[in-house]
This record gives C-alpha cells, sequence and structure tokens, in this order.
C-alpha cells in the first residue's frame, strides 16, 4: 500500500507538430497560427522533461503519437484515390480540414483520458475512459487510437479496465484529466475526486461562458464517476468561472492544479470558490494529513498573467510528505509577477518548496504546458509491475528515442508542407519502428 506511486506518462511529440490556429478559445493557438514549427525540436523539448523526472526517481513513461496526416478521416469525408491524391485534393479543397487531421494534438495527454486509481474504484483496478475532446474536431478523432495506446501499455486486466469514449456529441464533452485532479493521503489509499467542468448540458438555466466555448460538461464528468465506480461520498465537482473561460482559460488546468494534500488555483478559478473548499473538505473528512488551499489572490497575479505564463499549467510532484516541487514553463521565469509570486511561495511554509523550469516553447505556442503534457497515473507496486515496461523512460529508452526524433522529424514544418506525400511517408516509417521500439503491436491503421 504505502509504496504505491504516482506515474506520469507524456506524450510524444509527432513528427507533424505544426500551428495551425484549429483551437478557437486557446489564445496561444489562435496567436501563433501560420508560423513555423520545428517537430524535432518538439519532440525534445518533450523528451528532456521525461527524462529529468525519471532521473529524479519519478516513474516516467511515454505515449506514442497518432498517425498524421490521418487518411482514414480524409476517406470517410470523401477523398478517394492513393494516399498522395487525396493529401493533394483535401490541400486544394479543404485546408483547413487537411491541417486538422495533420494536427500532433495528441501530445497532450492530459486530455487523453481520466484515470481512476485503483483505491478509488469498487472493483479495485485502475479505470481508464479516454476522452471525446468533441468540442475540436481535430482532437474529436483521437480516442480510438488512444484507447488503442492505453490498452497497449497498461495490458492487464486483472489491474487495468478500459472503456470506451462517452458518446460523442456536446452534451457529453470530455477533455479528461485536464479538468480532473486527485486529492489522497498515499497515492494507495481511498482518494477525493475532483470533476471541474464548463458548463451543465441538459440544464439550460445554468452559468455558462459567452465568447469561448465551454468543452467539458458536468454530465460527462458524472458518467465517468459512475462507469469508474467511484463512491459518490468521495466525488466533487464544480464548475469553473464562465469568465476566466471567456478570457482563454479552455481547460481547468490552466489555472489551477492539484495534488496529494494541496489545491493551488486562482482566486477566479472557480464559479463558487468558497463551495468548492467546502464540497472537498467534507469529502476529504478526517485524513492523517490537511488539504491546503493555496489560493493566489489576483491582486498578485492577474488572469490575463496565469494564461500567459502558465503558471497553474505547472506539474506538482511529491518527494516527501508535505515537500513538494513544481515543474513550470520558462514563460514563468519571464514574468515578474508571477516569478516574483513564485519566489514567495518556496520561501513560504506551503509544502511547495522548489520550482523548476523547463523550454517547452513549441508546445506552449499551442496551448500546452507540462501539465498539459503528461496524464498521471496512480498505481500500487503490482500494478506498476504490470504496465508494459518498454514504455518506461530510462536512459537507454531516452537515448533510443532522441536517435529515433534525429532520424525520422524534420526541423521546420509550415502549413502547406501538410499536403507533402513525402511527410506522410516518414511519419508512418517513424510511427512503425515506434510501435517496436515501445513494443505496442500494431495500433496504427496503417498497420493492419
Ligand atoms: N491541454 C492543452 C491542449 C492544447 C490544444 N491545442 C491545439 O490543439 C492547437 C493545435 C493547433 O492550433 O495547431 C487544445 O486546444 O486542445
Amino acid at each position: 500500500m504505502s509504496t504505491a506511486t504516482e506515474a506520469n506518462f507524456d506524450g510524444l511529440v509527432g513528427p507533424t507538430h505544426n500551428y495551425s490556429g484549429l483551437s478557437f478559445g486557446n489564445v496561444a493557438s489562435l496567436s501563433n497560427s501560420a508560423q513555423a514549427s520545428n517537430p524535432k525540436a518538439a519532440a525534445k523539448q518533450g523528451l528532456t522533461k521525461m527524462k529529468a523526472l525519471a532521473d529524479m526517481g519519478f516513474v516516467q513513461g511515454v505515449l506514442a503519437p497518432h498517425e498524421r496526416p490521418h487518411i482514414p478521416t480524409l476517406r470517410r469525408l470523401g477523398f478517394s484515390g492513393g494516399d498522395a491524391q487525396i493529401l493533394q485534393q483535401a490541400a486544394k479543397q479543404a485546408p483547413k480540414l487537411l491541417a486538422a487531421v495533420s494536427s500532433a494534438s495528441c501530445m497532450w495527454t492530459a486530455n487523453a483520458a481520466t484515470v481512476s486509481p485503483s483505491g478509488d474504484t469498487n472493483d479495485k483496478r485502475v479505470h481508464f475512459t479516454p476522452a471525446n475532446l468533441v468540442n475540436k474536431f481535430h482532437r474529436s478523432i483521437e480516442h480510438e487510437t488512444t484507447g488503442a495506446i492505453l490498452r497497449a501499455t497498461f495490458n492487464d486486466e486483472r489491474y487495468f479496465a478500459h472503456h470506451f469514449a462517452l458518446p460523442s456529441v456536446d452534451q457529453f464533452g470530455d477533455e479528461g484529466a485536464a479538468n480532473h485532479t486527485r486529492f489522497c493521503d498515499g497515492h494507495g489509499e481511498q482518494g477525493v475526486e475532483f470533476f471541474v467542468y464548463g458548463m451543465e448540458a441538459f440544464n439550460t438555466n445554468t452559468p455558462r461562458p459567452a465568447v469561448f466555448p465551454a468543452r467539458h460538461t458536468l454530465e460527462a464528468s458524472q458518467a465517468v464517476a459512475r462507469r469508474h465506480g467511484l463512491s459518490p461520498d468521495q466525488v466533487v465537482y464544480a464548475q469553473q468561472n464562465p469568465a476566466v473561460i471567456d478570457a482563454g482559460v479552455f481547460h481547468n488546468d490552466v489555472i489551477a492544479v492539484g495534488h496529494r494534500n494541496v489545491h493551488f488555483y486562482h482566486q477566479e478559478a472557480f464559479l463558487d470558490t468558497a463551495k468548492m473548499r467546502d464540497d472537498l473538505l467534507a469529502a476529504w473528512g478526517d485524513r492523517d494529513s490537511t488539504l491546503h488551499f493555496i489560493e493566489v489572490p489576483s491582486a498578485e497575479v492577474s488572469v490575463q498573467d496565469s494564461i500567459q505564463s502558465y503558471l497553474f499549467n505547472s506539474q506538482l510532484l511529491s518527494r516527501g510528505d508535505n515537500d513538494m516541487l513544481l515543474i513550470v514553463p520558462g514563460e514563468c521565469e519571464n514574468n515578474p509577477a508571477v516569478w516574483a509570486y513564485l519566489n514567495r511561495l518556496v520561501a513560504g511554509s506551503s509544502p511547495i518548496n522548489e520550482v523548476k523550469v523547463f523550454d517547452l516553447k513549441q508546445s506552449m505556442s499551442n496551448g500546452g504546458g507540462p501539465a498539459c503534457l503528461r496524464l498521471r497515473i496512480a498505481l500500487t507496486e503490482a500494478e506498476r509491475q504490470a504496465i508494459n515496461p518498454a514504455t518506461l523512460i530510462n536512459d537507454s529508452l531516452f537515448e533510443r528515442l532522441n536517435y529515433w526524433v534525429d532520424t525520422h522529424y524534420r526541423d521546420q514544418l509550415y502549413e502547406k508542407d501538410l499536403a507533402d506525400p513525402m511527410l506522410l511517408i516518414e511519419s508512418r516509417n517513424a510511427l512503425d519502428e515506434l510501435t517496436k521500439i515501445l513494443r505496442l503491436g500494431n495500433v496504427y491503421e496503417f498497420q493492419r
């Protein structure tokens, strides 16, 4: 029980990483549209973060990218002929569609799924529900392959239960773990699962954002909690403040992060902050440790600075009881208000004692920070032993993957390059080799 850990599974950035401005409501995605991207640098920035966590002793895994451009989706939408012909027709008739089926967005594995650890579920297995990501077309095509990769990574039915995504309609809009946090004493013990939603779908008399979409509904979270077999008194729901969604907080993990007994969030993150705290404290009850609320006041860090710096899209990691480390993106260091706040935070009496900065600029330019890039999975020792070991980062896998990136990736990509049939061939060759490195089997359509 006490040897349970929290593993982080990061998405490996795929060879088609580019800036297409696909995410209405995500400020970085819209403002960097049409810039050149660097897929090679993007993949290496991600690998460097993974390696650093593995070196610090954390369990660090990797989730493979998806096949892009996704030819099966283009065929479904009426394009026909050989692959090169399909790419050419799509580029001419529907360039935004081609960009959408070429996005490397599966790198943000915080959106891959919602995971409930065995300490919380009634059958004592770890449950996974891939997120349907229905609000954005380019992301709505991820969940099938995500499910296949999760099954190939956590491939022992005695320990792991895999569900299909929720129905792909707005009413069940599900963005996965970006809107889900688990509070607990020890990772193997019963925890409190905290689901944050943007709106209620079926009760239209409730508050909702006016400018940008609420991607995630209460009804989706309730369905996930039911399927995972969670105890209702250990589940808390909270609504995001619609005003911050309208300011660009498209996922709650842009304005709050939780880990073990710490909830670190912005004053304006929730519609009803007092209720959020009361509900969490009620579910927390009488545990060994205290549940800490670290509320960042608007007077110290504005919502705008939070969005620009991604202060809350950080990774909170435990080094021991009441001793945590915060992994933040370089943008935090460059924002004076945020950097001053972080310096006060680590000098103060909260469990957060150190800040480490990582350069994740390639992903940040599409609105993805350190926390977006990882999916957390709390595991008992027996469950950890049951994971596909070829997906866990160590010195040799790190070197192998860096070499693999050097071999297959370009260092510059514009939207117009997505129509290049060579890019498709390069990507498929890369992914085919990757499934062998990570021992995933044939998870892609082009392999079947
Ligand atoms: N958790 C972070 C997710 C970021 C992601 N961005 C994107 O898909 C941008 C892709 C582009 O614009 O090329 C999104 O908005 O879902």
